[in-house]
């Protein structure tokens, strides 16, 4: 068989329909931004014309300048080449990912916690010793720069890596490509991501944008949106912006604590990595998922003993879920006979593979999806009912999280034929155990 058989089946509707993500995408945080800067400028939650009253004028007067600041993007740049650098510096352990189809296995060097760690050593010296508020002020007041930086910077890497994928990896052999971004088809491939792994040296570009540059990127715009908030209460900060740093903090640091467990994640062992990813990763997560700090930064919103209980309540049972269940699967793929899952049952497959069918993932077949978009519906409960821009997080979390569960059905059908029929006749809900 060819080491890189041809993709013969399309996702996202094919050409035509990457065209369209990647150009509805790419919009979607500035009109998130635009259509939301201001007390006085984020519609409520029965439409009036009010609050986005010559907004569409106001974007077609927009000129590249009122976007694009090249002082920021070389900031940018920076920001990335000190991660990279982090990257090399700081010790980490070499964590084997999964066997690819070539029967290789790449290292990854784990030390994206380590990288957080100094990032918030350097976020506090900056805070205390070189002008206090001020760099965190110009991060926050800049955030259209930097959305316009990322958004270059995620499409000239994925430009790079499209480009070098058709290079012959020595010894004389091709590079190993992605099964579904290899149909020869331009537009869909350097969307979807024509190589598996690339890597530069020991970087795998792949895994580091996952974990590093778009996740502390979050962090870092998150606190600085709390600095603003602080700036516009003179010096007073509001229970739901607490909140919301603290608890997409945990998320952050749940997700660098737990670095090596993305090694088995479908992005990377089956997505190529390509300008879905590279933007996913650099734009969309830093620049959306920040958005209830940023309009809390605005719209400071005090919700009080009884509303914060309730955003806690949310998130408790929702990170729980998430964590809980996350880990009973790797503790159970790792050693079944852990006291902590050995009286689990599961079925054997004709693969090798074991498939639990009792404790977290018997209740439903990706119950950890459920966990993780309650987890987010508390963060968006922490800027209230003024306006449902803010609830934007659930709402795409929804979209994907549904796709990503069909996606990951087809994976184990066709991984698991007659097998998998089985499990879903036992495990018979996708999400939410007896809905859906
Ligand atoms: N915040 C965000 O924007 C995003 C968050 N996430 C989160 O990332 C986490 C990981 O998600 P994801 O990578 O999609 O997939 P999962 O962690 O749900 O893993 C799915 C894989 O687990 C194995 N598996 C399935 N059922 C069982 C079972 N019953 N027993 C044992 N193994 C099983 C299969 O792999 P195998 O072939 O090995 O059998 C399957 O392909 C989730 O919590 C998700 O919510 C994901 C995307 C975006
Ligand atoms: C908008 C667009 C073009 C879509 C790309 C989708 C990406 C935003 C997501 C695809 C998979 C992701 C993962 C995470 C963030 C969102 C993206 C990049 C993730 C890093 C979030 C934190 C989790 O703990 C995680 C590490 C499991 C997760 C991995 C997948």
């Amino acid at each position: 068989m060819a080491l890189n058989p041809r993709t013969t089946r399309y996702e996202f509707f094919g050409p035509p329909g990457a065209a369209l993500v990647m150009v509805g995408t790419t919009l979607v945080p500035y009109l998130l931004y635009f259509g939301c800067q201001g007390p006085d400028r984020c519609p409520p939650p029965l439409y009036t014309a009010g609050p986005w009253e010559g907004l569409v004028d106001r974007l077609q007067a927009l000129t590249v300048a009122d976007v694009f600041r090249a002082d920021i993007f070389a900031l940018y740049v920076a920001w990335f080449l000190y991660l990279v650098v982090l990257y090399y510096a700081l010790p980490g352990s070499a964590v084997p990912g999964t066997v690819l189809r070539n029967g290789q296995r790449l290292p990854y060097r784990i030390n994206g916690f380590r990288s957080l760690l100094v990032t918030c050593g350097v976020m506090f010296a900056v805070y205390q010793f070189y002008g206090g508020h001020r760099l965190f002020l110009f991060i926050s007041d800049n955030y259209v720069y930097w959305l316009t930086s990322a958004t270059l910077f995620s499409t000239l890497q994925a430009v790079f890596v499209y480009v070098r994928s058709f290079r012959r990896a020595p010894p004389n052999q091709e590079a190993l490509l992605a099964l579904g971004g290899n149909s020869g088809n331009t537009v869909y491939d350097f969307f979807i991501g024509r190589e598996l792994n690339p890597r530069i040296g020991s970087l795998d570009l792949k895994v580091f944008n996952e974990l590093r540059p778009g996740i502390l990127g979050w962090f870092v715009l998150n606190f600085a949106f709390l600095i603003k908030q602080a700036q516009t209460l003179d010096g007073g900060i509001t229970d739901s912006m607490i909140l919301i740093f603290l608890l997409q903090g945990v998320y952050i640091f749940d997700t660098l604590i737990f670095e090596a467990s993305v090694l088995t994640t479908m992005d990377v062992t089956t997505d190529g990595f390509g300008w879905m990813l590279s933007f996913g990763d650099l734009v969309w997560v830093p620049f959306t998922f920040s958005l209830q700090a940023r309009y809390l930064s605005f719209h400071p919103t005090v919700l009080g003993p009884v509303n914060s209980g309730i955003v806690l309540a949310v998130a408790v049972v929702g990170f729980l879920i998430f964590r809980l269940s996350n880990s009973q699967k790797n503790i159970f793929r790792t050693n079944p006979h852990d006291p902590r899952v050995k009286d689990l049952k599961y079925i054997e497959t004709e693969s090798g593979s074991k498939l639990l069918i009792s404790g977290w993932w018997g209740l439903a077949r990706h119950i950890n999806y459920l966990g993780d978009w309650l987890f987010g519906l508390s963060w968006c409960l922490t800027t209230g009912f003024d306006t449902p821009i803010p609830y934007f997080y659930v709402m795409y979390f929804a979209v994907l999280l549904v796709h990503r569960e069909r996606r990951d059905d087809h994976k184990c059908r066709t991984k698991y034929k007659k097998d998998w029929d089985r499990y879903c006749s036992i495990v018979r809900y996708r999400i939410i155990p007896g809905i859906y």
